[in-house]
């Protein structure tokens, strides 16, 4: 019996490693995005590429099975918390070394790395709601071994006075949550073909998140452009529409202009793509 357990835990901590991984591919791949790298190029990238971000992707994979497993049917401690916290930067130590030093990914494991770890100490018919709010447990927790970086997230966060990656995690992922996931679904029904209901999910985030790759190359001129330009293609009836495509390729051109990336919106749409992937359907309404 005992065994069998053990089985169904391996079984499901590989597919909650390959949703993750093949959601960050879907992510980067997806087209076309702000200042994003995609399908068309690197965006405001110089050092980018989507070609390194997919080898990124499949790096991550060990690490994203490893969390799954630590994290099967756990509580949300400090000895979880560690765990998660050392294997969050072990998998940044892989990234780096697949793109040759080059950050491609820091965000997107820090949050799909906290709801691998959440749907893996959940039951599999547990909610996207459950899913985030136990993973704001576990972002909540101290972290003794962390070491103390100033990053240039912490950096925008202090000079902005504005929320960064870490409350978005404590805070349950509202931009997921209350904006993006509703949106994608919202747009399915919508009858949108589904790369548009992602896009449409994507403008969602980046309608209110303050999101600091873009404050810190562009400050609070790049994200009033990536707030209010979001806005307009939603306004404007998405991307599934020929008024919305304009607005977006309007937003493009200004977000490469600025040297603007909304690299943290992409984390959160992928984010996003992975609890609509393992979370019961009826977990969220319209
Ligand atoms: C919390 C992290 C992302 C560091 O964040 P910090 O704000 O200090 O800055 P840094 O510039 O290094 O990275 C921020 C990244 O988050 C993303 N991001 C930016 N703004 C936002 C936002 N408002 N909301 C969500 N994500 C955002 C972007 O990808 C950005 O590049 C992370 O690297 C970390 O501390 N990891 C520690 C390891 C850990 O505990 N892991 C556990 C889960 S695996
Ligand atoms: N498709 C994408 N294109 C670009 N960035 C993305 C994409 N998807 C996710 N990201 C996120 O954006 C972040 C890129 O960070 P950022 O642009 O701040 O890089 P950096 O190398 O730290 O800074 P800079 O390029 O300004 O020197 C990564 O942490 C990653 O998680």
């Amino acid at each position: 019996m005992k065994q069998l357990s053990q089985t169904q835990a391996e079984i499901q901590a590989h597919r909650l490693a390959v949703i993750a991984r093949d959601c960050l591919i879907d992510e980067a791949r997806l087209s076309p995005k702000p200042g994003l790298v995609d399908s068309r190029g690197n965006g405001a990238h110089h050092d980018l590429s989507l070609a390194l971000m997919e080898r990124s992707a499949h790096s991550l994979t060990p690490t994203f099975l490893q969390l799954a497993r630590h994290s099967w049917q756990r509580p949300a401690d400090i000895a979880l918390r560690e765990t998660v916290g050392r294997l969050g930067r072990e998998g940044e130590q892989r990234m780096m070394a697949a793109t040759d030093g080059v950050n491609t990914h820091r965000g997107a494991i820090w949050a799909l790395g906290l709801l691998v770890s959440a749907a893996a100490m959940l039951n599999d018919n547990a909610s996207a709601q459950e899913i985030a709010a136990t993973a704001a447990l576990l972002a909540r927790l101290p972290d003794s071994a962390a070491p103390k970086v100033f990053s240039k997230g912490l950096k925008a966060t202090h000079r902005y006075r504005v929320p960064g990656a870490r409350e978005e995690a404590q805070q349950a992922f509202p931009h997921v949550m209350t904006l993006a996931l509703p949106q994608l679904l919202r747009s399915r029904a919508q009858g949108a073909h589904e790369s548009d209901a992602r896009l449409d999910a994507l403008m969602a985030v980046m309608t209110s998140l303050s999101d600091t790759c873009v404050l810190s190359r562009a400050g609070m001129t790049g994200l009033d452009a990536m707030q209010t330009g979001a806005r307009a293609v939603l306004a404007a009836g998405g991307c599934a529409t020929f008024a919305g495509r304009e607005a977006l390729a309007r937003l493009d051109a200004q977000m490469l202009a600025l040297n603007a990336s909304p690299g943290g919106a992409a984390d959160l749409l992928a984010a996003t793509l992975f609890l609509d992937r393992v979370s019961q359907p009826a977990s969220c309404s319209i």
